[in-house]
C-alpha cells in the first residue's frame, strides 16, 4: 500500500514542527507538504492550495480562525480529509466546522493523547457515581506561558465528560472564573481553574470533592510527541472515511456500541 500523503498546517508552530518529525519517522506516511500563514518564509513551505492538492489528509494545529478557513477550503474542493488539533473555538466556529464536515471527513479533538482520552471515560463514570448532592467537580489545568486559550480544550473535554456523566449540559453548570466576594459554591457547579507558566506541556486534573474526602483523576503530558502520534493515528483512521465529524474516541473505538 502506498504511504498516506499528509500535509501539515501551521508548519512553523510548536505542534507543526513536532508533526514533521513524527511523520518523517513513520513508514506508513509521506510528508507531502508543509504550509503556514500566507507569505510566511520558511524552507520547503508551499501555499495552502498546493498543499491541499498534494495530500490525502491535512493535520492542523493552528488557531480557530485558521482551522475554520482550512475546513472551508477543504470542503470547497471536496477534500482532503482533515485532522484538527486547534483549541479555543467559539460556537460560531464550531458550527462552521460542522458545516464543512457535511462534505468532508473531519476528526477534531482537544487532545490526541491516548491516555487523556481514557481519562475522559473515567471522569464520565466517576461523575455518574459521585452525584452533585455530595460531590463538587473542579477541573484544573496548567500549560506553558505561550498558550493563548483558556480553559484548555482538554479541560473543556473533561468538563463535558463530567456533565455527561451527570446527564446535564456543561454550559448550564460551568464556572470559568471566580473573583471577589462570590458567595458559597452553588451545588452542581463544574469549576475550572487555570495556571500558565514556563514550558509546562499540559497538566490536567479533575477533583471530586465531598465532606472529608477527595477523589482526583489526573493526566500529565511531558512531551508533545504523543499528541503527534495520536494525530497520526487519527489521520490513518480518517483517510477514505465518509463525510462527518469524528473525535479521538471514535478513532480509538471508544464510542462503538
Ligand atoms: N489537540 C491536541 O492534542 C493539541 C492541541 N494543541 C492546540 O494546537 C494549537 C497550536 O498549538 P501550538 O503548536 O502549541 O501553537 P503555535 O502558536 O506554536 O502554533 C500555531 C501556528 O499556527 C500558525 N498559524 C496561524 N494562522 C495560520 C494560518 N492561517 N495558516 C497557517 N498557519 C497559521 C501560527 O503562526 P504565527 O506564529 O505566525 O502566528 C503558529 O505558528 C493550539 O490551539 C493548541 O491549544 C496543542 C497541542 C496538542
Ligand atoms: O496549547 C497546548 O500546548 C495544548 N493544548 C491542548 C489543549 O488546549 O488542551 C492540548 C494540550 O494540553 C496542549
Amino acid at each position: 500500500m502506498p504511504p498516506l500523503r499528509i500535509a501539515i498546517a501551521g508548519a512553523l508552530g510548536r505542534m507543526g514542527r513536532q508533526m514533521a518529525v513524527a511523520i518523517e519517522a513513520d513508514p506508513r506516511l509521506a510528508l507531502a507538504a508543509r504550509f503556514h500563514r500566507p507569505g510566511a518564509a520558511g524552507e520547503g513551505l508551499v501555499s495552502r492550495d498546493e498543499a491541499l492538492a498534494a495530500a490525502d489528509v491535512v493535520i492542523d494545529f493552528t488557531t480557530p480562525a485558521a482551522s475554520v478557513a482550512l475546513a472551508e477550503a477543504c470542503a470547497a474542493r471536496g477534500g482532503p480529509a482533515l485532522v484538527i488539533g486547534s483549541t479555543g473555538f467559539d460556537d460560531g466556529e464550531l458550527a462552521a466546522i460542522a458545516a464543512a464536515a457535511k462534505t468532508i471527513a473531519i476528526v477534531r479533538s482537544g487532545s490526541y493523547s491516548l491516555g487523556l482520552n481514557v481519562l475522559v471515560g473515567l471522569v464520565e463514570q466517576a461523575a455518574s457515581a459521585l452525584g452533585p448532592e455530595d460531590w463538587d467537580v473542579e477541573i484544573f489545568e496548567a500549560h506553558h506561558r505561550s498558550k493563548v486559550d483558556a480553559p484548555s480544550g482538554t479541560a473543556l473535554m473533561l468538563g463535558e465528560a463530567a456533565a455527561k456523566g451527570r446527564g446535564i449540559d456543561l454550559g448550564v453548570v460551568a464556572r470559568r472564573t471566580r473573583v471577589g466576594i462570590i458567595g458559597p459554591r452553588p451545588q452542581g457547579e463544574i469549576g475550572f481553574a487555570v495556571m500558565r507558566g514556563g514550558s509546562i506541556v499540559g497538566e490536567h486534573s479533575v477533583g471530586f470533592c465531598a465532606e472529608g474526602e477527595v477523589v482526583t483523576l489526573s493526566h500529565s503530558a511531558g512531551d508533545r510527541i504523543m499528541f503527534a502520534c495520536g494525530a497520526i493515528a487519527a489521520a490513518l483512521w480518517v483517510a477514505g472515511r465518509p463525510p462527518g465529524q469524528y473525535d479521538m474516541r471514535d478513532v480509538l473505538g471508544f464510542n462503538a456500541s
